[in-house]
């Protein structure tokens, strides 16, 4: 090893926490390898598309290059992901403690918060985990030659990091998506927190704005509720993440209401401006024009593709700034060596689909693969509490689509284990093709969905049908019961007057 010296990362505060963070994914004393004569694959980006990419490809034998600029691991391990359900997991206790007594248990001074602990929490579980993603691990055990430092193509087959070039037989762009800024005046000036900084606060806003009520607000803006902030929520629709179900997304904004977040729907930001007093958000809402103070605010408006330095235009990828990176099918780019894969490229932004997304790629790049990204069946979940999961067709898409569906719908305020549990608000939501159990879609609103949600998608992807989840015996008693109910509820509907008849004739005929 020699070659050039990396540029220093430092996430603050710089604690012990942060600093074995530093070191295992961007160590300050790393050396870049001397680069091989050439690699069948150089990835750029090492968030979860592209250390998939590179591990899997040198597990088959490839030699591979990874380029990461900043922490590896990506945004997933670092400033999203992790770090939002650690926060969620301690915002979760205070939830339990408010509804404390309505279980008979009194707590009588509330809820204490420490926020200072918290977010040290959230510092040590993130670095706890980050030896897995780290520079060394990759360097030494995994067989990835990893380069510090920004990549750019300089050439059909060469790529450029930290004044080396790296010879490639096939490329891998990585290099994922970053916080939207909005064109809100005086925003800039006021300064706001993104999902890059807020991770770095030691001291709590007493009074917080999160503009922007997709996942990534609402998550946050009851993390930082229940944590014991003022939050208002400010989101220029009617609903809040309106992209889910919408009775899923009201069960959810009943909640918020509940917990008193101030939510201002269908409004406009005019402009912003720092004060004495605090940030001044001026809006219009309704028609009306209305201000509000804060401490700090939290943007989370969408995210921007990082497209730019990569020098894609020499290399004829073509993209635009707002949808990233264009991608056919395959994930190959408009440059036939050159594919990409994760938040760069697909509508799905999540780490699971990056994962997925990477895989593929690893045998459409080496292996002459052909496999297509339509035919993954991805689901998702928001972590609120209630969580919303989802996987396939929504109500939305199946109107949009017209695509005939029977609907099966159980309440869990019929489920006893949620009944139990205090839990009965949300539902199991489940299409299937209409007159069949072929199941097209689904959505939980559950304080577990998320992990509801995979018997849905293992179904999906391997064809069980809803009869046959009904014929599954689910233990008694669970929330994931309500998935077999509905089963029960398909199966019930096979029961049409005809057999109905006929059961009833040889019933008749054997008593
Ligand atoms: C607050 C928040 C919470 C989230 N929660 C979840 C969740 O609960 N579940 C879920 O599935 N998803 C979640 N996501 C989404 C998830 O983090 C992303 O989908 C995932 O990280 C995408 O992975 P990626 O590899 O495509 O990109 P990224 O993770 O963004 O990684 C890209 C990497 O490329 C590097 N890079 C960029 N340009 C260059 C360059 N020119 N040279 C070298 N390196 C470069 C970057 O530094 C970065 O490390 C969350 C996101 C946020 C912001
Ligand atoms: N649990 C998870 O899996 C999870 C969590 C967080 C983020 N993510 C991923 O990250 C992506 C980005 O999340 P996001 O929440 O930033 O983006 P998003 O695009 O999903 O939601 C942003 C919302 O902000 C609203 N908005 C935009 N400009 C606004 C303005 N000026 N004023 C008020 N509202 C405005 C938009 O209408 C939109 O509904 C998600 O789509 C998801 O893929 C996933």
């Amino acid at each position: 090893m020699s070659q050039s010296k990396v540029d220093r990362v430092t996430v603050p505060p710089m604690d012990e926490h942060n600093q074995k963070l530093v070191s295992y994914l961007h160590p300050p004393d790393w050396v870049n390898p001397q680069p091989a004569s050439s690699y069948n694959l150089v990835v750029i980006g090492a968030g979860p598309a592209g250390l998939i990419v590179a591990a899997g490809a040198a597990g088959l034998g490839a030699k591979v290059a990874l380029i990461e600029k900043h922490l590896m691991g990506g945004d997933c391990l670092n400033v999203g992901c992790v770090p939002s359900k650690a926060l969620i997991r301690s915002s979760r206790i205070v939830g339990d403690i408010w509804n404390a007594s309505k279980f008979g248990v009194n707590v009588s001074n509330g809820a204490e918060v420490d926020f200072a602990a918290v977010m040290e929490r959230l510092r040590r579980i993130r670095a706890g985990i980050s030896d897995v993603d780290s520079v060394q691990r990759y360097q030494h055990k995994l067989g990835v030659d990893v380069f510090l430092g920004s990549g750019r193509f300089t050439s059909n087959s060469t790529i450029e990091v930290a004044g080396q070039i790296l010879r490639f037989k096939k490329a891998v762009i990585a290099t994922g998506a970053r916080a939207l800024q909005p064109q809100i005046p005086g925003l800039q000036e006021a300064g706001y927190l993104t999902n890059e900084t807020v991770f770095n606060l030691t001291e709590r806003p007493q009074r917080l704005a999160v503009i922007g009520a997709g996942p990534i607000g609402c998550e946050l803006a009851q993390a930082f509720r229940r944590l014991g902030s003022e939050v208002v929520l400010l989101h220029k629709n009617a609903q809040i993440l309106d992209k889910e179900d919408a009775d899923a997304a009201k069960i959810v904004q009943q909640a918020f209401v509940r917990e008193g977040i101030q939510l201002i729907l269908e409004s406009q930001i005019e402009r912003v401006e720092k004060t004495n007093a605090g940030k001044v958000i001026y809006y219009k809402c309704q028609g009306k024009e209305a201000s509000l103070t804060v401490d700090e605010i939290i943007v989370s408006t969408g995210r921007s593709p990082n497209v730019e330095g990569l020098n894609l235009e020499a290399v004829g990828v073509e993209y635009n700034t707002q949808t990233g990176v264009f991608v056919n099918d395959n994930l190959q780019t408009t440059n036939p060596r050159i594919y990409a894969a994760g938040d760069i490229c697909m509508k799905h932004k999540f780490t699971h689909a990056a994962d997925f997304a990477a895989r593929m790629v690893i045998q459409n790049t080496l292996f002459f693969g052909r496999k297509k990204l339509s035919a993954l069946t991805i689901p998702w979940c928001t972590y609120t509490d209630p969580e919303i999961a989802r996987v396939g067709l929504g109500d939305r898409e199946a109107k949009e689509k017209g695509i005939d569906v029977d609907t099966f719908l159980i309440p869990f305020s019929q489920v006893d284990r949620a009944i139990i549990d205090g839990e009965e608000e949300g539902f199991v939501k489940i299409h299937v093709k209409k007159g069949s159990d072929k199941i097209l879609g689904a959505t939980i609103v559950a304080r577990h969905a998320g992990d509801t949600i995979g018997e849905i998608t293992l179904a999906m992807v391997n064809n069980i049908g809803l009869g046959k989840i009904a014929s599954t015996i689910h233990p008694y008693p669970t929330q994931a019961e309500a998935i077999r109910k509905a089963g029960d509820a398909y199966n019930r509907t096979r029961l049409t007057p005809f057999v109905k008849n006929l059961f009833n004739r040889w019933l008749a005929w054997t008593r």
